[in-house]
């Protein structure tokens, strides 16, 4: 089984998606640590972002032994990975690293921008997670002030924001909910009142089969 749940930044996407995971004993890949990880080789190597033929290289020479870097995590390197992610050909260069994940058994939940529409187009469950920004940012927020790091509530929507805008007006596989995902709005919701509601989702998907 295959689910593929996207949304845009910071709406919980990760946090979700490891928890199913963990529900339903599949494997977890958040896709976004993919763009992540390109857009900090380019600018460990001195690159700049909009330099097209790096990017691609990068992308090509990825080592997911690397993702965990803590690095990975900045706002500064999410920001730079919605540069990145903009070009055709890194995500050309990508697919087949997500798909054969998705593919190993017993199952996979991937979570990213474009799962449900290009990576999985045939995912048996798409959740598509969203959250008021000021929610999202305020979450975002508490999360880098608990790694002991200094955040600005009001730079961090704005960088939310800008972001969405980004990977939402881009032409190739633009963030948007697939036809046929399910749309959970965690708003109101803590991490488990999320977590039952997507499994909730699943289950009612499972039982229609
Ligand atoms: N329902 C929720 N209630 C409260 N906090 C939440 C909820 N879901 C996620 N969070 C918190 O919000 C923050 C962002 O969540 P998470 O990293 O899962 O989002 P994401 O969509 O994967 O982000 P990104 O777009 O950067 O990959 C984390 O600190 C997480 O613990
Ligand atoms: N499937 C995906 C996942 C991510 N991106 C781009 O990477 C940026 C960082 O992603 P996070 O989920 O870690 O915030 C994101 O803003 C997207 O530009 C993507 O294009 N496709």
């Amino acid at each position: 089984m295959i689910i593929a749940i996207d949304g845009p930044a910071a709406s919980g996407k990760g946090t979700l998606g490891k928890r199913l995971a963990q529900h339903y004993g599949y494997r977890h890949l958040d896709t976004g640590v993919i763009y992540r990880a390109v857009a900090k080789m380019l600018l460990d190597q001195g690159f700049e972002l909009t330099d097209e033929v790096r990017a691609v290289a990068a992308a090509m020479a990825l080592d997911p032994t690397k993702f965990d870097h803590p690095e990975l995590k900045s706002q500064r390197i999410g920001d730079a990975a919605s540069v990145v992610s903009a070009f055709p050909k890194v995500r050309d260069a990508l697919v087949s690293f997500q798909r054969q994940f998705a593919a190993d058994p017993p199952g996979a939940v991937l979570d990213g921008r474009d799962i449900g529409t290009v990576i999985c187009p045939d995912a048996d469950v798409k959740i598509f997670v969203v959250a008021d920004p000021q929610v999202r940012a305020r979450r975002r927020t508490l999360e880098a002030r608990g790694r002991g790091e200094e955040a600005d509530e009001a730079l961090v929507l704005a960088d939310i924001i800008r972001r969405d805008e980004r990977d939402r007006n881009r032409a190739a596989a633009p963030l948007k909910a697939a036809a046929d995902a399910h749309i959970l709005d965690n708003s109101n919701l803590d991490i488990e009142g999320g977590v039952r509601a997507a499994i909730a989702i699943v289950e009612a998907v499972l039982a229609r089969r």
